[in-house]
């Protein structure tokens, strides 16, 4: 690995000098140009200069000598015509006739063999007698008759103004005759000067070849100039050439290139000097230009190469980045169950994406793919047609590209050979690319499904629950909604479910609710639903409900079935059920509404007496609500006492004696006077106020008696009636206990009567509340026997005491022999199992007579007496002490 990064670093730092070198090789190559080019003007410049001044000095050599020529044919033309006249020459009149007029003859003089100037154009500075001047001795002292130059004795600068040229003249027998002498102004020589050939510091100089004479002119200043520019005399080795006189030579100091040549003629050399910095200057120009742009060139190589490896490095960055993310990726992942892999996106000119490759992956990551990691690098993804995904790869890669970040799971196909069920995919965009993870999520899914399954199913029936049901709404309604029909929820209550579960167990209970639950459902079309909603309340859901007929007819199947007694633990278990039907759109929108009106409903159905079914109707809510006031006023009057027993005596059949009497409770309203039982009693059953109220049914008796003893009344026992519920809630023995304890009462003064229902099932509890009665010296009665489903050996197996037959029965007598048949029986059974018989709602006389005839024990009803507040009660009690007396 380490090595792998090294090899690498190594690599981009080369990729990152790639610009710099390139760059660098420009600037090397350019200035090669630039240097080299430079040298060759230079030298080119140098040459044409030196080739320049060369010609200039072979013209100016030709101009001096033409010059000289002329002043030798001149002083040679005098000679001969002064020799020839006898001496009688007068160049004045020459001069006269037009002869010497340029500018730049000064003086023509001829002076005779003494030396004294005999004739003379030009009156000089000077003496008048040339005898002492060099040339003139010359021309005495050596007979050749050729032009001499001078440098006129006056002049001492070091250039001269003027020069004198002079021939010697001789007599007829070539004696010394004197001398002509022709002055010229120096610049007549110099004027081959012109500063637009050679230049503003260029200059021409002639010079004598002894060094005598120099005659010079430069810039605008000409020979009469006092400055000279050449100091001394320089070397000039051959007739002609040329060469760089260095800035020493010159007074100006600037270096001149200076051409030669020497006259062939006369002793004279005839040169140019071409300002060495005006020669080059267009070559020098040429080069600092061309540096110039060298120089603004390299600035941007420069700079190219800068942003070029700047660029680079940072694509190289880039590069290493998506690399080492890779890497991290592949590491992280390969030994990792989870599949992995690189898409580098393929773009078109203009940018956008067009494909994808897999440039990387791990072996699981191909595995996904059901191949090898070799087969899917390199694959194209618009060409991975037969894979995982294939359909929308493309498509959702674009769009991880442009979010930058996806996530979605994927149910695989069901022949893949991979055995894997769900995919969970994760795509991250990295650089120019998608880092892939895949990872085979089946058991987490596995699990969610088991979890999902288990938050909608019921554990105990297997039904699906409350959660579901909700969910389930949802698209019902919705599709209910548009198709246009009705669906109708069915809201069940079992009723006493709860008595299964005090008398038998929870376990007998859940059993209960598994086969209500079963039972509902062979009910049911497989269209319609049924939902365990909680505790013994199921919901079925009838889509399409054809109508409330339809929703009838199958609450009452229902209700039908559920009269039918379960059979758990081998003992038969009578529940009925309580069904509220709410109808949608009727009876509300939504899933919330419909399950709280048929909630309603069911309640409304159960308070006015269980096993019904009831459609919902917005009066329910009156209904309801005035039952909730009736409640809480029930529960105030038993705070404030107005509750109060009456009593119906209960006498021998035979004799008419007083043998008991029954307590009834009747509340006596401060507005509403007395208040019937049934108009509350149902009420408190179903809402657990009866609990209360029996106790305090219990309390008031055993106060009667001990009052009507403390009023030296003769006492007969009260019986009380305990309901079911008094027995569920339990604790009914230790409460008559406590208050016969507390009225010092004996336990015979206290009956306890019994619905047949309330014994229903012979359970544990029931019997051991009914055993500790007895065992107080409690007598037990069956109330309203004939309405349950007891058969008489059960009553025995509980050992009541006395039996009272429902009124039902007793209002039968007299009315048809089937009647008097069954009482006949039932008072010979339990005759025989040792109970006294009771007949109940004894309303007449011929009913009284026939009970009499039939032997029953003892009688109840209107026309013994109606029940009767305590105080009558109190007469009675007399009464009857007064009969016995
Ligand atoms: N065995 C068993 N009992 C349950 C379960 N869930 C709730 N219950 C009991 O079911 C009873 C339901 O209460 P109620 O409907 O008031 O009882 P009920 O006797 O049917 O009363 P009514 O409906 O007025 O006839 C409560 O006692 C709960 O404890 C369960 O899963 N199993």
């Amino acid at each position: 690995m380490q090595r792998e990064d090294t090899r690498l670093a190594m690599r981009h730092s080369r990729r990152a000098l790639l610009w710099p070198g390139i760059a660098l090789l420009c600037v090397v190559a350019l200035w090669s140009f630039t240097l080299i080019k430079g040298r060759a003007e230079t030298r080119n410049a140098e040459l044409a200069a030196h080739k320049d001044a060369s010609g200039y000095a072979e013209g100016y050599e030709q101009y001096i000598t033409r010059s000289l020529v002329q002043m030798d044919q001149i002083t040679m033309q005098l000679k001969q015509s002064w020799e020839q006249s006898g001496g009688q020459l007068h160049v004045e009149d020459l001069q006269r006739d037009g002869m010497f007029t340029d500018r730049a003859f000064l003086a023509v003089r001829i002076a005779d063999s003494s030396g004294r100037i005999v004739t003379s154009t030009r009156r000089l500075a000077g003496p008048e007698n040339i005898a002492r001047a060099d040339y003139f001795r010359f021309h005495r002292n050596n007979n050749s008759t050729s032009l001499s130059i001078n440098v006129p004795t006056q002049q001492h600068d070091p250039i001269q103004r003027s020069i004198e040229f002079s021939r010697r003249l001789e007599g007829p027998d070539d004696s010394f005759a004197g001398v002509v002498v022709l002055t010229v102004a120096a610049d007549y020589f110099t004027s081959f000067y012109s500063a637009r050939t050679l230049g503003d510091e260029g200059m021409v100089t002639m010079l004598s070849t002894s060094g005598t004479l120099r005659l010079e002119q430069h810039g605008n200043a000409s020979a009469s100039d006092d400055a000279s520019l050449l100091l001394g005399q320089p070397e000039l080795p051959q007739d002609s050439g040329s060469r760089l006189l260095d800035g020493g030579s010159f007074s100006d100091g600037k270096a001149r290139i200076f051409g030669w040549r020497r006259s062939r003629a006369y002793p004279v050399v005839a040169a140019v000097g071409l300002a060495q910095s005006e020669a080059m200057a267009a070559a020098n120009t040429a080069n600092l230009n061309r540096t110039q742009s060298a120089m603004l060139a390299t600035l941007v190589l420069v700079l190219l190469g800068a942003w070029g490896r700047v660029m680079t490095q940072r694509a190289l960055q880039r590069r290493h980045e998506e690399e080492e993310v890779r890497r991290a990726y592949r590491t992280a992942t390969e030994s990792a169950t989870d599949g992995f892999y690189m898409a580098m996106a393929l773009r078109n000119e203009a940018g956008q994406i067009r494909d994808f490759e897999i440039v990387d992956c791990n072996e699981r990551g191909a595995f996904f793919f059901g191949v090898t990691r070799g087969e899917l690098l390199g694959q194209r993804v618009s060409l991975m047609v037969n894979h995982l995904f294939a359909e929308s790869l493309l498509q959702t890669y674009l769009a991880a590209m442009s979010s930058g970040y996806l996530e979605d799971e994927r149910e695989m196909p069901a022949d893949n050979r991979l055995n894997i069920g769900w995919c969970h995919r994760r795509l991250v965009r990295v650089g120019n690319g998608l880092a892939v993870t895949l990872s085979d999520v089946s058991e987490r899914k596995r699990h969610e499904a088991e979890l999902q399954r288990m938050a909608n199913e019921d554990a105990l029936t297997g039904l699906p629950n409350r959660h579901w049901l909700e969910e389930f709404f949802k698209h019902t309604l919705s599709q209910a909604h548009a198709a246009g029909h009705a669906v109708a929820l069915l809201f069940i209550d079992l009723d006493e479910f709860k008595h299964v579960n005090d008398t038998q167990g929870h376990a007998a209970g859940d059993e209960l609710l598994r086969q209500a639950a079963a039972r509902l459902k062979s009910l049911l079309r497989p269209s319609d639903r049924v939902v365990r909603f909680g505790g013994d309340e199921f919901v079925v859901v009838i889509s399409p409900a054809d109508s409330d007929a339809h929703s009838s007819a199958v609450a009452e199947r229902i209700l039908q079935a559920f009269s039918q007694p379960f059979m758990v633990a081998e003992e038969k278990q009578s529940v009925g059920a309580s069904i509220g039907i709410s109808v949608f759109p009727r009876d509300g929108a939504d899933a919330e509404t419909l399950i709280r009106h048929g909630d309603i409903a069911m309640y409304a159905g159960k308070s006015d007496g269980k096993g019904q079914y009831r459609f919902f109707d917005p009066s329910l809510y009156k209904q309801i609500k005035s039952r909730t006031r009736l409640k809480q006023h029930l529960i105030e009057a038993i705070e404030r006492d107005q509750l109060q027993l009456y009593y119906q005596p209960r006498v021998d059949t035979q004799t008419g004696q007083l043998c008991s009497m029954e307590a009834l409770v009747r509340w006596i309203h401060p507005e509403q006077g007395v208040i019937p039982p049934l108009d509350f009693i149902p009420m408190a059953e179903s809402n657990g106020l009866i609990v209360p109220i029996g106790e305090l049914v219990i309390a008031q008796a055993c106060a009667q008696l001990a009052q009507w003893r403390a009023q030296d009344l003769p006492l007969a026992p009260i019986s009380v009636n305990v309901s079911p519920k008094q027995f569920s809630h339990g604790g009914i023995h230790r409460h008559l206990e406590a208050q016969l304890t507390r009225y010092q009462l004996p336990a015979s003064l206290i009956e306890v009567e019994i619905t047949e229902s309330a014994m229903l099932g012979e359970h544990e509890s029931i019997l051991a509340q009914l055993a500790a009665l007895r065992t107080l010296g409690v007598k037990l009665h069956v109330d309203d026997f004939g309405t349950g489903y007891s058969s008489l050996s059960q009553l025995q197996k509980l050992k009541m005491d006395v039996l009272k037959v429902d009124k039902a029965f007793t209002s039968q007598l007299g009315l048809s022999t089937e009647g008097r048949v069954f009482f006949q029986a039932i008072v010979s059974m339990a005759h025989a199992l040792g109970m006294t018989v009771v007949a109940e709602g004894v309303e007449t006389a011929g009913q009284l007579s026939i009970l009499r005839d039939l032997g029953c024990n003892e009688v109840q009803g209107y026309y013994i007496a109606r029940p009767m507040p305590a105080q009558e009660m109190a007469g009675m009690l007399q009464q009857h002490q007064a009969l016995r007396a």
